[in-house]
């Protein structure tokens, strides 16, 4: 195997009862790869992390970490496996100091290396004025960091965290959440975050694995999820698009928007479903390609959101605009911009 591939899944498959709660997933990390692992409720996000950990254990194919195999032909026990694992609730001792509770993970170690590895971590950690502190007396935030140092600590060949940003409000989320992704890349840590929000996903992986129902609908770049995503799922699931009936002709696709080369092109027939985002509807007073009546309004700041009647069209379409219209303008002239659109 690769030496650079800090995880290897080899068709893993999990079931429980009838659920097939992980199904036939293979997928590679590289060192120093930074993955989230994304879908909705139950499509086996946290299986799957659980059996990287070896809480869980597959029923079939294989799991190697650091090239050794850890689960499949044959089983590695979790504490030997060179993982650390951030909860969603932290999981941090209540009774123990910050320190004493990023010493627990260090157990395994000579005494004076474990001092030397959890002083290194609450100082590039910022943890310094809080190492006395009992965990039950921090903020959330500061907790996080705490499960973080704690996970951090060993120097795992791989960080798993599950949800580890979910339990902070907004403002904090995204101060936590770019501070764990500096310390993650300066340690050249692997990490696997577990999320459901797909703006989170995207900004944090170098990689983005999207499932559903035990299987990976997409891999790839954050990039790739987002504008070219290879289905309808996998399109829905990052972006509220607008979906409108059409049918292929000469290698184009037809709407009553107009005519759109799109891919696949020449190799499609048949009726199938122009999806266009509300943001490459482009709106002026004058010019455009088409009329549209305003039907709505509504304004967050840099953007307004407009649901737009076009005529012919029998759901209307929701435009995300920067320009600023006149208050009390009833029509607008609209366009597709045609890069990123597709059809399904
Ligand atoms: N120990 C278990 N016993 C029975 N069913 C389980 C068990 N663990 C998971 N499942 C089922 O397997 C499926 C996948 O669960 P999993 O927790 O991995 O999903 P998830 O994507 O992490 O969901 P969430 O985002 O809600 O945490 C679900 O249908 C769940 O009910």
């Amino acid at each position: 195997m690769n030496g650079n591939i800090a995880v290897r899944l080899a068709n893993v498959s999990r079931a429980f009862g009838t659920t097939a709660a992980v199904n036939g997933i293979s997928l590679d990390i590289a060192k120093g790869e930074i993955v989230s692992l994304v879908g909705h409720s139950g499509c086996g996000k946290s299986t799957l992390l659980r059996i990287i950990s070896g809480v869980e254990t597959v029923d079939s194919g294989r799991v190697f970490l650091d090239g050794g195999e850890v689960d499949g032909a044959t089983f590695v026990e979790p504490e030997a496996r060179g993982v650390g694992f951030v909860f969603q609730d932290y999981a941090l001792f209540p009774h123990l100091d910050v320190r004493d509770n990023i010493l627990f993970g260090l157990k395994r170690r000579p005494k004076a290396e474990a001092a030397a590895l959890a002083d290194d971590i609450i100082d590039r950690i910022g943890l310094r004025h809080l190492a006395d502190r009992f965990s039950h007396t921090l903020s959330g935030g500061e907790q996080q960091r705490v499960a973080l140092a704690r996970a951090l600590a060993p120097r795992p060949a791989v960080i798993l965290m599950d949800e580890p940003f979910s339990n902070l409000d907004q403002g904090l989320r995204d101060r936590v959440r770019d501070d764990t992704l500096s310390l993650l890349r300066s340690l050249d840590a692997t990490a696997i975050m577990v999320t459901h929000d797909p703006q989170e996903a995207l900004s944090v992986g170098d990689r983005v694995v999207l499932m559903r129902s035990g299987e990976i609908v997409q891999a790839g770049s954050p990039y790739d999820l987002h504008d070219r995503p290879e289905n309808a799922y996998a399109a829905e699931f990052f972006c509220a698009f607008n979906k409108v009936p059409g049918q292929w002709r000469d290698g184009k696709f037809e709407t009553i928007l107009g005519s759109f080369a799109v891919s696949p092109g020449a190799q499609a027939t048949g009726s199938a479903t122009l999806y266009i985002r509300p943001r490459d509807i482009s709106v002026s007073l004058d010019g455009g390609d088409m009329l549209a009546r305003i039907s709505e309004r509504v304004f967050y700041g840099e953007t307004e959101q407009l649901v737009l009647f076009v005529e012919g069209l029998e759901t209307p379409l929701r435009a995300v605009v920067s320009e600023r219209l006149p208050t009390g303008t009833a029509e607008v002239r609209i366009s597709i911009r045609p890069e990123r659109l597709a059809v399904f």
